[in-house]
C-alpha cells in the first residue's frame, strides 16, 4: 500500500473563516468589494471600523514585481498597515520578539486582487512581501508614522536567519 501521507488539519470554518493563530498584534481584517456594471468600490481603512485605528499620518504605495519579493525587513518603532490592491501576494511574519507569547511563529497571508485585506504589522515582527501572481502586485502602506529620510526605521534581516524558506525569486 501506498503511504499513507500528511492528513490535512482543519483551516477554515464552514463559513469561512480562516482558523489560523495570529501573530500577537498582528490584525487582519478582509476586504469587502462593491461592484456594478460600472465598476468597483473598496474602502481601504475607515477608523469607524475601530481596527487599527491609529492616525493615517503617511500613506505610500510599493509594488513587487513578477518572481520578486521584499524582505525580510522590520521596524523598531513603526507598524506597518498594508493593504493589497491588485496582483498575487503573500505576506509572511515572523515573531522576533523574545518577550511576545507567539515568539518565533510564522503567519502567511495570502492577500491578492480578488482577496484584498488590510493587514497590521507591529513592531519588530519581520516580514516578507512575495509576488506570487504573474503581474507586477501593489501594495499601499499607512504606517503610523512618517518614513524618516534621513533615518529609516527599517532594518533587514538575511534569508537565512529566519527559519523559513522562500521558494524562488530574489529578494529585498
Ligand atoms: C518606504 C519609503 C522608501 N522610500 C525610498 C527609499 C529607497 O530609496 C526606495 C526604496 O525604499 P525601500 O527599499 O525601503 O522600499 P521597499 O523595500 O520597497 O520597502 C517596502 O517593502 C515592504 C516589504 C515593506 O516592509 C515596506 O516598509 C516598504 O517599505 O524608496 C521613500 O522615498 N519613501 C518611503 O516611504
Amino acid at each position: 500500500m501506498l503511504a499513507e501521507g500528511t492528513k490535512d488539519t482543519s483551516t477554515v470554518t464552514a463559513s469561512g473563516e480562516r482558523i489560523e493563530r495570529l501573530i500577537d498584534g498582528v490584525i487582519l481584517r478582509y476586504a469587502v468589494l462593491q461592484t456594478d456594471e460600472r465598476g468597483e468600490i473598496t474602502e481601504i481603512f475607515d477608523p469607524a471600523w475601530g481596527v487599527m485605528n491609529a492616525p493615517l499620518v503617511y500613506v505610500y504605495a510599493a509594488s513587487v514585481r513578477p518572481g520578486r519579493h521584499k524582505g525580510w525587513v522590520y521596524h523598531k518603532q513603526q507598524s506597518d498597515r498594508m493593504f493589497v490592491l491588485s496582483g498575487f501576494l503573500k505576506i509572511v511574519l515572523y515573531d522576533l520578539r523574545e518577550d511576545s507569547p507567539t515568539k518565533g511563529m510564522i503567519n502567511e497571508i495570502n492577500l491578492s486582487e480578488r482577496k484584498r485585506g488590510l493587514i497590521h504589522i507591529p513592531p519588530h515582527v519581520a516580514h516578507l512581501v512575495q509576488n506570487v501572481g504573474d503581474c507586477e502586485a501593489y501594495f499601499v502602506n499607512m504606517p503610523d508614522r512618517p518614513y524618516d529620510h534621513a533615518d529609516p526605521d527599517k532594518f533587514r534581516i538575511a534569508k537565512d536567519r529566519i527559519p523559513y524558506s522562500v521558494a524562488g525569486g530574489r529578494g529585498w
